[in-house]
């Protein structure tokens, strides 16, 4: 074994919980060492998250030229460049890139570049640049993310798909792009392609999109996508390919039928990057999915290792990883902050947006909880008209023996923002009555919240799982 490093705190994997840990214990005066391959800032700011949202945008813009006349205004000639839509996604992350790098260096943590992988319990050995670097940690903190999940499909590895991560940076807009998988990503690029100009199929092997969302939201989902001109193909399991990816591709589905396209893009799901790297060496143990086993606390069945965010099963969200980092915190400094029982929101980013906190009818009525429903189309929120931008609806789960707020989901124009509103309130114990009858300002989305609460039964509708 090479000489070894020994540091206070070693970090395997710079994603948000590891660099949040990292840039907090540098700056307590702890040595510490962050290993990894290469993205600076981890996936959110470089293959994932913001050049996503940042292409969405273009998207978006190039949509709503579309429809201009609807606002009384006439744009003549209007094109899109996809080279000049990638190159504004690439500065964008080149910006965040940098104000990362510039608070590890003002941190002082020695991040050590390179693929990592553990050798010994606590001691990971990495392949730098110049050669190999052994380095050990007192506490050692696992952060590895995940990666696309390519299915074993017949014809799939040899059609060459493209992932997020190439469709982010494609040179040419595929004039045909079949989307296998109809979750998050397959939605938001799915959609964005789309507005940028391709044809777009996204072929999902469950009866509905977005399976873990009520059927309204499934179904209002489906409205808004196929109204774009996309094709959403619905039940195709057990696909075949044949072709490749940027000629010509051609997927078969059990039940016969056919989609052909240009390009091909794996969105159906990720795995834990916990393969080859020598976790049983370090008394690490990984779940039947290979997902790091972790506590409540985020400790993994070895002594002193702890694992973050999306490789220890932590739902796959940049603020899901952020929290872990305040839980593993916490233990270190003696709190009781755990990962149980916490709420975390999610906002899909298609337009318009669909946000979620809290419990959906379909978990209430899994678990047996009775509740009250309020809905509210958005076509009625005057701030939805002034954008017209009608789509969707929101709607809030209310408990029966109590005001206490169970849920909220929203399919329509700034979702994400309008649900932190009601994040707030459940955070804060707030009766729904809170927003029932709260001003807002007039006239914005969240003003509609006064309506929705107002829709709040005051017992009668109770549904129940039969
Ligand atoms: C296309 C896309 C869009 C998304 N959009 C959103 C969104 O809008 N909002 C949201 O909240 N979430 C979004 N997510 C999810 C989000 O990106 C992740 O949940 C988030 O980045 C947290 O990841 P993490 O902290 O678990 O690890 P990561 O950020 O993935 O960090 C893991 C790090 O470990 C490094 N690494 C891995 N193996 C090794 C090794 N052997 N040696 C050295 N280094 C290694 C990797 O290079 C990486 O930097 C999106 C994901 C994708 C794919
Ligand atoms: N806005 C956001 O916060 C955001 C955006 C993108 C990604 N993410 C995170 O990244 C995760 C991964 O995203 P994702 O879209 O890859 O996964 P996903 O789990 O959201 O969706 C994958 C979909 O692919 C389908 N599928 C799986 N195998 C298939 C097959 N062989 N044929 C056809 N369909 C198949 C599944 O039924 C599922 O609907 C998300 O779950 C989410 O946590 C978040």
């Amino acid at each position: 074994m090479n000489s070894v490093d020994r540091f206070d705190i070693l970090i395997f994997g710079g994603g948000k919980a590891g660099k949040t840990l990292a840039m907090d214990q540098a700056k307590a005066g702890k040595k510490v060492a962050v290993v990894e391959v290469g993205l600076i800032g981890g996936s959110c700011i470089n293959i994932a998250c913001i050049p996503s949202k940042t292409l969405i945008r273009s998207a978006e813009v190039a949509h709503s030229m579309k429809g201009i006349s609807e606002f009384g205004i006439t744009a003549d000639n209007v094109r899109s460049s996809l080279d000049l839509v990638r190159d504004r996604t690439a500065r964008v992350v080149a910006e965040m890139v940098a104000t990362n790098q510039a608070g590890f260096d003002a941190s002082g943590f020695d991040l050590v570049l390179g693929w990592g992988k553990f050798i010994a319990p606590k001691t990971i050995q990495v392949k730098t640049a110049s050669g190999t670097r052994t380095v050990s940690g007192e506490q050692v903190f696992i952060n590895l993310g995940t990666t696309a999940d390519v299915p074993d499909l017949p014809g799939l590895a040899d059609a060459s798909p493209i992932t997020h991560v190439e469709a982010l940076q494609l040179g040419d807009l595929p004039t045909k792009l079949i989307v296998i998988g109809g979750g998050y990503i397959g939605m938001e690029l799915g959609q964005a392609f789309r507005r940028l100009g391709s044809e777009v199929t996204i072929l999902e092997r469950g009866p509905r999109l977005a399976p873990r969302e009520d059927t309204d939201v499934s179904e209002g989902i489906l409205k808004i996508l196929n109204g774009e001109g996309i094709e959403v193909a619905l039940s195709a399991y057990d696909l075949s390919v044949s072709g490749r990816s940027g000629e010509s591709v051609t997927v078969r589905s059990a039940d016969g039928r056919v989609f052909a396209g240009s390009h091909i893009l794996v969105a159906s799901g990720r795995r834990p990057r916990t393969a080859g790297i020598g976790l049983e060496l370090a008394g690490i143990e990984v779940d039947d999915r290979g997902f790091i086993k972790v506590d409540d606390h985020l400790r993994t069945t070895a002594d002193g290792v702890w694992a973050m965010g999306e490789v220890a099963g932590t739902p796959m969200f940049t603020h899901a990883s952020l929290d872990d980092y305040r839980v593993v915190k916490s233990t270190m400094t003696g709190g009781n902050r755990t990962t149980k029982g916490r709420m975390i929101p999610y906002c899909v980013f298609i337009d318009p947006e669909f946000a979620r906190i809290g419990m959906n009818e379909a978990e209430a009525l899994k678990e047996g909880i009775e509740y009250r429903v309020a809905r509210l189309p958005m076509d009625v929120v005057p701030r939805a008209r002034t954008l017209s931008q009608r789509k969707g609806f929101m709607k809030a789960l209310v408990a029966v023996d109590s005001d206490k707020i169970l849920g909220f989901s929203m399919l329509g124009v700034n979702a994400g923002e309008v649900m932190s509103v009601v994040q707030m309130a459940m955070l804060g114990g707030l009766p729904f009555t809170t927003l029932r009858d709260g001003i807002f300002a007039h006239p914005t989305i969240t003003e509609g919240l006064n309506m929705l609460f107002a829709n709040v039964p005051a017992s009668a509708v109770v549904r129940k799982a039969a």
